[in-house]
């Protein structure tokens, strides 16, 4: 079923709900912004309230607009029509830009980090911060300050001001992100974009303590994201954009995630499970298998992956799951064997999925060509058939043409997937593909790597979403590095993986609740080689 569209612009009354402050201040006001890029129209009139000590959920499908609302409400980029007030003061097109002052108490923890690679936590913190930081002994002032935010919301984080951020693991970088974002004199308004895609469930319990606290004190929340329980669980209230607009606030008090997503324009029926069949795949010949693999951080790991089957590697982050998909995408030792060819789908788009300057079409046929030439020829009716249909099939929102840098990120992430999806690997290595994809799309993504199983191809995926494992044959619980347990068929459920990987905890040194230390610094084992291309 669908939920009418209103006309863009239009908002529903929003009615309060008990957690927030009845006649708080509103801190940001938008009324009929649109903003375009070229022929996008990403903005098509935005109204939008958001009061002080409030925690509002912005939902809706890749495209949407989310993230580009966010980066006009925080001075990033000015809108071309409608107006801003920010802190009861309209800001004009000319008051946008970096270090904006008159967005000065708006901050903004991004979807792709914006932190600097090459300089360490501390040195990024004096970059955004530094006038509230002292000019003699900044560097100590800024790591003591991200040091004594980080324990707050993440305890047990294992960040080092120290440390050099591209040596800082995806889930590390997020976290010195939003912490980054909330290290400001004043605070009236923290925007999250996607802010739990890279965390452990534990990490973004802890954020969400935080956020709750924030609110307490005043500061307003706006949280973007695709995990709507998350987002029904925090916030007090949700907004649902559509094609550029927002056409539908609620309170989450009483709100389930299936009116949300009937809000959002999603056919419900439609994103039911896709569960595996029961068993399937486990007497299979094995195309790929590891026999007590050690070293690497992996400790007597044997795996075995049939062919056509669809095995996952579950566990809390940083267990050595990113190391077994390493092994198998460069078969190296004699401890693994890999029969045929390879696609990988890095968790890590920025550091090593996306070609930022190549177009949609480009990036997607970059590993298929193989396949789709003959005699040593392109074949470039075959090559625009099979981007057009990937690009219709996943609704990548930009078209075939448009540059990759263009595109939302769950777009981005779309493109990835369909590029390993339309080579002709035998075995696909997926590394947390779906970060950032919409519930519609990754219903969809499910479903494709079923039909692909179904044609025989093996997929092996790590997935922080305990609960996608359930589209799998077999699943690998991970734990400090060894397999801890096999489930298979109806064994595999997030309850019984959640219960497997803390059993262990509870039986070793660390606290079943404790931060568990990753096995790995680094993060995705992507590397440029590894952008989706078999051999
Ligand atoms: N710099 C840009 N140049 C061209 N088009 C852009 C640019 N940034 C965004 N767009 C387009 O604007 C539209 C809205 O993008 P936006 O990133 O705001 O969506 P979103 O709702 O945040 O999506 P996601 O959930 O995937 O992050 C998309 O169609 C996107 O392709």
């Amino acid at each position: 079923m669908h939920v009418d569209n209103p006309p863009p612009g239009s908002v529903a009354a929003p009615p309060r709900d008990d957690r927030s402050p009845a006649a708080a201040r509103t801190v940001v006001t938008t009324r009929g912004v649109t903003k375009a890029y070229g022929r996008t129209r990403a903005l098509t009139g935005v109204d939008l309230d958001v009061r002080a000590g409030e925690v509002v959920g912005l939902v809706g499908h890749n495209g949407a607009g989310k993230s580009t609302l966010m980066r006009v409400l925080a001075g990033l980029e000015p809108c071309d029509q409608g107006t801003v007030v920010v802190g009861g003061t309209q800001v004009s097109p000319r008051d946008a830009g970096p270090g904006a002052t008159a967005f000065r108490g708006v901050r903004m923890a991004y979807q792709e980090t914006s932190l600097c690679p090459d300089l360490t936590v501390a040195e990024n913190i004096w970059l955004s911060s530094r006038h509230c930081l002292p000019r003699l002994g900044w560097r100590r002032a800024a790591g003591a300050a991200v040091r004594r935010r980080l324990d707050e919301m993440f305890p047990g984080h294992g960040v080092s001001p120290r440390d050099r951020v591209a040596d800082l693991s995806i889930a590390r970088r997020q976290m010195v992100e939003i912490a980054r974002a909330s290290l400001v004199d004043r605070l009236d308004l923290l925007i999250l974009d996607e802010p739990t895609e890279s965390l452990g469930p534990d990490a973004a319990r802890t954020l969400y303590d935080h956020v709750r606290r924030l609110a307490a004190r005043g500061t307003a929340v706006l949280l973007i994201s695709h995990r709507i329980g998350e987002v029904l669980s925090v916030a007090d209230r949700v907004a649902v954009m559509r094609d550029g607009a927002v056409v539908a606030e609620r309170p989450a008090a009483g709100l389930g995630e299936r009116d949300v997503l009937l809000l959002m324009g999603a056919e419900v029926a439609e994103s039911a499970a896709v569960t595996a069949p029961a068993g399937a795949g486990a007497d299979r010949p094995a195309l790929a298998e590891l026999r007590g693999a050690t070293g690497q951080g992996l400790r007597d790991v044997s795996i075995r992956v049939g062919a056509g089957e669809v095995v996952g590697l579950a566990g809390l982050a940083g267990q050595g799951q990113q190391e077994v998909l390493e092994r198998l995408w460069r078969p190296v030792r004699r401890d693994t064997t890999v029969r045929g060819t390879r696609a990988y789908v890095p968790g890590d788009r920025q550091r090593s999925g996306v070609l930022p300057l190549w177009s949609v079409a480009e990036n997607l046929t970059i590993t298929a060509m193989r396949g789709l030439a003959r005699g040593g020829f392109r074949r470039m009716a075959a090559e625009t058939a099979t981007v057009r249909g990937w690009v219709d099939r996943l609704a990548v929102r930009g078209g075939a043409d448009a540059a990759m840098t263009e595109l939302s990120g769950g777009n981005q992430q779309k493109v990835i997937v369909a590029r390993a999806f339309a080579s002709t690997a035998d075995l696909v290595l997926l590394d947390d593909p779906f970060r950032g994809v919409d519930v519609h799309t990754k219903t969809d993504l499910y479903a494709l790597i079923r039909e692909e199983a179904a044609r025989g191809r093996s997929v092996v995926w790590y997935s922080s979403e305990n609960a996608e494992m359930a589209h799998c044959d077999r699943v690998y619980v991970l734990r400090a590095g060894r397999v801890v347990a096999e489930l298979s068929g109806d064994e595999i459920s997030e309850e019984r993986i959640i219960a497997v990987s803390f059993a262990e905890s509870a039986a070793g040194s660390e606290s079943a609740s404790g931060p568990v230390p990753a096995l790995s610094g680094a993060a995705s084992p992507a590397t440029s080689e590894s952008t989706g291309a078999p051999r």
